[in-house]
């Protein structure tokens, strides 16, 4: 089966979906569109804000570590010299805890790993300290941020240190701070400010990707591979990134080092988060613009109809052109835009001429070319119109002689005189009155409506007026003619017309010039005037 007649289209209805579907369409694109502009939008302000957010972090960190140092600094100048006199050695370590919140423990170390005065664990002096962290403590002799390690009494604890040097500058040991990370300790104060609820967070590793800092507690102390962020924060760049992070979550994240330390800090979003976010938004300006989106919809609909009912009549007209009521009908139709309007004339005009062709090919098929008369078809169609229930007389009539006219002045001249006779015929009768050239000289006129006797007088009438009139080419010209009557609902035409004959051969046979009536073809009578 075709498509066009599983889906018959009108221009109405093709109109109608054309608009409707671009409305549609238009609207999916522009909202496409937005959410792809906004989507591109959102990612790139959270990966910049969490760039901005992650530099800020590392930045303060970084400054912590330097005032850090610097308090070292100076409580290793209280303590310098004093070594060997441990109540001042515990004043300086309690001065140094409890001056700030920056450290949850701070112990004086001799350069043989002795611990000499320790706050707040007072009892842990005299303890020798042989872990590999505080070896390197001693061994490197610097101002060092140690890696995260398990103290004795298992806290998971980041040192920094910094040298104890007498005042001839040999060095004497260190004085180390303790930061317990998994308890509450400056870090989380540093860091711990950030904004969770939106699905957003922080960590931080140090320089062998260890989590020193994670709102998730547990994970403190983690090592984490295969992250492409640290792997780039870790050789001292910042940034921003989306990615697949460890455990294979789509994340937004900024990050940034912190010098001093060789750690990694790094902001991040759930790429999901930040999208439920934008798909909520997007669902309430779709919920927002639907009131208007099915208000405009009838709307474009009634304007469609609008434009595409005159051209959907004009369609439906053009089919029945050769119907009489077409031009009117055609007429009546709103056509309230120009190219309608265009189209609607173009219609009336060439539905004008098609029925002007028409009428012309009827008339043409019923006239004799030569005298404009009726010819035989002619003559039968206004028989078959006046039909059973019309009365009328029947006068047939004939040149006389006229094979001698032909001969003596050629064909054309009996053309001429043929014409002639018709013309007369017009002159004596009336609108009413059928006239027909039914063969080469042989002529029949039908009076509707009109007794024998009137009858007789016309074919008389006639028949007087050519035998005096001047007709071309020949000196004086004569017809002969045969009248009958045909009652309504009485017997065949034919008949009739067959009566009009025989009483023309009977005025041929009584000497021409003449009317000869008969009622019923047997009885004849000559008219005399
Ligand atoms: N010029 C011309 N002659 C025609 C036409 N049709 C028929 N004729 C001629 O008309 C003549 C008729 O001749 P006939 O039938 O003998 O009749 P007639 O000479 O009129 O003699 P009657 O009728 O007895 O008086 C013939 O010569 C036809 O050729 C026509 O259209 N034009």
């Amino acid at each position: 089966m075709k498509l066009s007649t599983l889906f018959r289209l009108d221009l109405r209805t093709l109109i109608l979906l054309l608009a409707i579907g671009s409305a549609l369409l238009t609207l999916l694109n522009v909202f496409y569109a937005s959410y792809q502009a906004q989507h591109r939008l959102l990612l790139h302000s959270t990966l910049e804000a969490n760039r901005v957010y992650a530099t800020k972090l590392a930045e303060v960190t970084n400054h912590f570590f330097r005032t850090a140092w610097q308090q070292l600094a100076y409580s290793t100048g209280q303590v310098r010299d004093r070594l060997d006199d441990p109540a001042r050695l515990q004043q300086a370590t309690q001065d140094l805890l409890y001056q700030s919140d920056n450290f949850n423990a701070v112990a004086v170390v001799s350069k043989y790993g002795k611990i000499l005065a320790a706050a707040p664990f007072e009892q842990h002096k005299a303890l020798r300290l042989d872990t590999e962290g505080h070896k390197a403590i001693l061994r490197r002799r610097a101002p060092l941020i140690s890696q995260p390690y398990l103290s004795a009494d298992n806290r998971l604890v980041v040192t920094l240190s910094y040298p104890l040097l007498d005042s001839a500058g040999e060095y004497q040991g260190y004085l180390g701070a303790d930061i317990f990370l998994t308890e509450a300790n400056v870090l989380n104060l540093l860091l711990g400010q950030h904004y969770y609820q939106d699905g957003s967070y922080l960590y931080v590793v140090d320089s062998e990707k260890h989590l020193i800092y994670h709102p998730d507690n547990t994970r403190l102390g983690e090592q984490i591979e295969g992250n492409p962020v640290i792997d780039s924060v870790l050789l001292g760049n910042s940034g921003e990134q989306r990615l697949l992070n460890s455990q294979g979550l789509d994340m937004l994240a900024g990050f940034a080092p912190v010098p001093l330390s060789g750690w990694g800090v790094v902001a991040q979003r759930p790429t999901a988060a930040t999208l439920s976010e934008l798909n909520a938004k997007m669902r309430g300006i779709f919920i927002g613009i639907l009131p208007l989106t099915l208000l405009t919809l009838p709307c474009i609909w009634l304007l469609a109809a609008l434009i595409s009912r005159p051209l959907w009549q004009l369609a439906r007209h053009a089919q029945h052109m050769d119907s009489p009521e077409v031009p009117q009908q055609i007429r009546r139709i709103r056509s309230w835009y120009f190219e309608a309007r265009q189209l609607r004339q173009a219609m009336l005009k060439g539905i004008g001429l098609l029925h002007e062709k028409i009428t012309q090919l009827n008339i043409d098929s019923l006239t004799d070319p030569m005298t404009g008369l009726l010819n035989r078809r002619g003559l039968q169609t206004m028989l078959d119109r006046l039909g059973d229930d019309t009365a009328f007389a029947v006068i047939a009539l004939d040149i006389d002689h006229f094979k001698a006219i032909n001969d003596s002045k050629g064909h054309a001249a009996g053309d001429e005189v043929i014409r002639f006779l018709a013309r007369m015929m017009q002159e004596n009768s009336r609108d009413s009155d059928i006239l027909c050239r039914s063969g080469g000289e042989e002529f029949v006129m039908l009076l509707p409506e009109v007794t024998l006797a009137v009858a007789s007088q016309v074919a008389e009438r006639l028949r007087r007026h050519v035998a005096h009139s001047t007709p071309p080419f020949v000196d004086s010209l004569t017809i002969s003619l045969g009248v009958t009557h045909h009652a309504a609902r009485g017997p065949a035409v034919r008949q009739s017309l067959k009566i009009a004959d025989a009483a023309l051969y009977q005025a041929k046979q009584a000497g021409r010039n003449r009317v000869m009536v008969s009622p019923d073809g047997e009885h004849f009578k000559s008219v005399v005037s």
